[in-house]
């Protein structure tokens, strides 16, 4: 009987699939960054970033509250990027989505190409590089993405995904909505503001689940290069193995990972609330030769029917003009998903023109 063979994909189904080739040994040209990370300017001072104790936010002492909220207006402005400790969280319940999701990307290449999403807002989407579809050069990434709410979606396999990350989202998505409160108090706005004005009980939470396979020539490729995040606030945790840097005073900062705390950011959608008082920021992953990285980025934004512009309360005079345009969400986060991943290029979509 005749056997066919199928003819080899154009394109690896996954960097897991590439990494674990018989004898693959030197990177595809195609996974080459122009820009060697190392080659740029990385900060030479010791910086750490901002410690925000998610117990002081909550606290019933007025104080101690209104003094974090300080400390988080701050964290805000200056980084834009903060350490979240004391979030009530249990630990076993981090490590469990991360087994989980480190369990979704060990299926078959089959079994995951199941998911291989086609239009960015499918609620979950398997896929490699950021857009590949587009990406002119591959990132050294494999993803998951999963809308968690305002509907709760979960891939089959691995059995226990769906119960851990229904319970690890919606602990997280109270944590982000605490944060969210405190954020709209240190600028100066109703503790329930963007709450209410963006219908968070309809808000995106999308859980992002990034796998970074050893990389044979680290220094060349890059896991994901610099971009900021589309919506509110990020909470992101990661398997204790590094690679994350963020962008501060023009510097590149290495952010070692703290075991038990989230690492925040505010997305653009803070950034065009706020008519650019707190800023959202670059940030990427690079990847090594020698562990898998895997990082589990959870974005939490408006409700996608939303129309958000500055908040009318920091543009009421003439010396503030709005710096923005109002934009729908979806609109949005269909044109950044949808396109090459370029910095906070998105952001000049909305940006009113300096005339
Ligand atoms: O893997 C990381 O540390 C960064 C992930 C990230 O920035 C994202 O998923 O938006
Ligand atoms: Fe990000």
């Amino acid at each position: 009987m005749a056997v066919t063979h199928p003819s080899p994909p154009q394109k690896p189904t996954s960097v897991k699939a590439l990494a674990e080739s018989p004898g693959f040994s030197s990177l595809p040209s195609v996974y080459t960054f122009p820009k060697h990370p190392n080659g740029e300017v990385f900060s030479d001072t010791k910086e750490s970033i901002p410690t925000i104790d998610f117990s002081l936010l909550t606290s019933s002492n007025i104080d101690e509250r209104s003094k974090t909220i300080q400390e988080l207006g701050k964290a805000c402005k200056d980084w834009g990027f903060f350490m979240v400790i004391n979030h009530g969280v249990p630990e076993s319940m981090m490590k469990a989505i991360i087994d989980a999701c480190g369990e979704f990307f060990e299926l078959t290449e089959g079994e995951k190409g199941e998911y291989e999403g086609k239009y960015v807002l499918d609620p979950i989407r398997f896929g490699t590089s950021f857009n590949a579809s587009v990406d002119k050069i591959l990132c050294w990434r494999d993803y998951l993405k999963i809308f968690q709410h305002p509907e709760f979606h979960s891939p089959r396999r691995p059995p226990a995904f769906r119960e851990i990350a229904r319970e690890y989202s919606k602990r997280v998505r109270q944590v982000a909505k605490e944060i969210l409160r405190g954020i709209s108090e240190s600028l100066g706005l109703e503790d329930n503001y963007i709450d209410e004005t963006l219908d968070l009980q309809n808000g995106l939470q999308v859980l992002v689940a990034n796998f970074y396979p050893p990389c044979p020539q680290p220094e060349l490729a890059m896991g994901l290069p610099a971009h900021s995040d589309h919506g509110l606030l990020t909470l992101l945790i990661q398997n204790q193995i590094g690679g994350l840097q963020v962008q501060h005073n023009g510097k590149w900062v290495n952010i070692d990972p703290i075991p038990n705390s989230f690492l925040a950011n505010i997305g653009d959608h803070i950034e065009i609330l706020s008519n650019g008082k707190y800023n959202s920021v670059l940030h990427r992953a690079v990847v090594n030769n020698r562990d898998v990285r895997i990082s589990i980025a959870m974005p939490h934004g408006p409700a996608l029917d939303a129309v958000v512009g500055p908040a009318s309360k920091l543009v009421e005079d003439e010396r503030n003009p709005p710096e923005y345009r109002a934009m729908k969400y979806k609109e949005y986060l269909e044109l950044q998903q949808g396109s090459m991943l370029n910095g906070k290029s998105c952001l000049d979509i909305v940006r009113n023109k300096v005339i």
